[in-house]
């Protein structure tokens, strides 16, 4: 068995001259919640439909569960629960009965206990008493809890959700987060595309981070934190003494404001950076330490700032 449920080697898509996904190199390790993080337009769900065998790459390839796509097709899908925007339900059923027909539509899925199979997966979405509504009066909220029913209709290995909380109000945000937690600790491994980095950080061990169609970062969390070099902060009358004490030190990215003066510390240590402004007569009211939050490291890596709410 692989140690990743999904990887992907220089996988690419091009419409036209527009380079959509540029030579992705995924990894998602098997028994993690990963985090497909990017902004708008970045190739996150090109590169989910790719995954998943909708569309074709125009360049590289890629496994799920250890098994070439789209070679393996037909054993691997089976084990993969998939939620990405495309074929719609039928309007005009509720939504039991368009859970009823996509499971019958799945040769795989053991007809014996299809209706404690598709009650169950209605009852974790949150769709029990909604589940005989037509799909045509659901809210945009119960619509993507219908689709996430969808995905786990049968026990999955592997899934893959395109922005699962798309959509829902802040009572359902936080539960789809709890029942993704929930399918990751009952042994799931879950892809997961958001442009949240407030949901990344409630869920995910792991994070892919896309630019561009580039994937730019990939980690753990823990790891992008750890590589985040701390910058000191300077609070002084003669902030422009402290910024050319800071910059004499090797200190990085000095920067001046009002009473302060801030710079990346690098290797070197803060008690050397006090010691050496005290010996330069720089008055010092204030010092700190202060590591970047993700946020600013993610700022850093794309340029481009994150929706931070949710
Ligand atoms: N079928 C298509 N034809 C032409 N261009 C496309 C097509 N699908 C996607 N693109 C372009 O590819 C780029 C990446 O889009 P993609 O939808 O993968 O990004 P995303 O990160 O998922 O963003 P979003 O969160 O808005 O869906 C965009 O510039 C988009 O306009």
């Amino acid at each position: 068995m692989t140690a990743f449920a999904v990887e992907s080697s220089g996988l690419t898509k091009r419409f036209g001259r527009q380079v959509a996904v540029d030579a992705v190199d995924l990894a998602v390790p098997r028994g993690t919640v990963y985090g497909f993080l990017g902004p708008n337009g970045s190739g996150k769900t090109t590169t989910i439909r790719m995954l998943l065998g909708l569309i074709r790459p125009t360049d590289g390839g890629h496994a799920l569960l250890g098994e070439r796509m789209p070679a393996g097709a037909a054993r691997v899908l089976p084990k993969v629960g998939a939620l990405v925007e495309g074929p719609g339900f039928h309007p005009y059923l509720s939504g039991i009965d368009n859970l009823r027909r996509l499971d019958a539509a799945d040769r795989t899925a053991d007809r014996k206990n299809a209706d404690a199979r598709i009650r169950s997966a209605l009852d974790r979405v949150g769709l029990g008493a909604a589940a005989r509504k037509r799909y045509r009066a659901y809210s945009l909220g119960m619509r993507q809890r219908l689709a996430l029913a969808a995905a786990i209709l049968a026990p999955r290995d592997l899934l893959i959700l395109d922005e699962p909380t798309n959509g829902l109000d802040p009572q359902g945000t936080r539960e789809v987060r709890a029942l993704i937690a929930a399918l990751a600790a009952e042994g799931s491994t879950v892809l997961l595309s958001t442009h949240l980095l407030s949901e990344v950080e409630q869920i995910c061990g792991h994070v892919g981070v896309m630019h561009q169609g580039k994937l730019v970062a990939q980690s753990t969390l823990a790891d992008l934190r750890a590589e985040a070099t701390p910058r000191v902060r300077v609070t002084t009358d003669r902030p422009h003494d402290a910024a050319r004490v800071l910059r004499e030190l090797g200190l990085t990215d000095v920067v001046t404001g009002g009473v302060e003066a801030a710079g990346v510390l690098g290797p070197i240590a803060p008690e050397k950076v006090v010691a050496a402004l005290v010996h330069d007569g720089v008055p010092v009211r204030g010092f700190g330490v202060v590591a970047p939050d993700l946020e600013e490291l993610f700022v850093g890596l794309t340029g481009e700032g994150f929706d931070v709410s949710g």
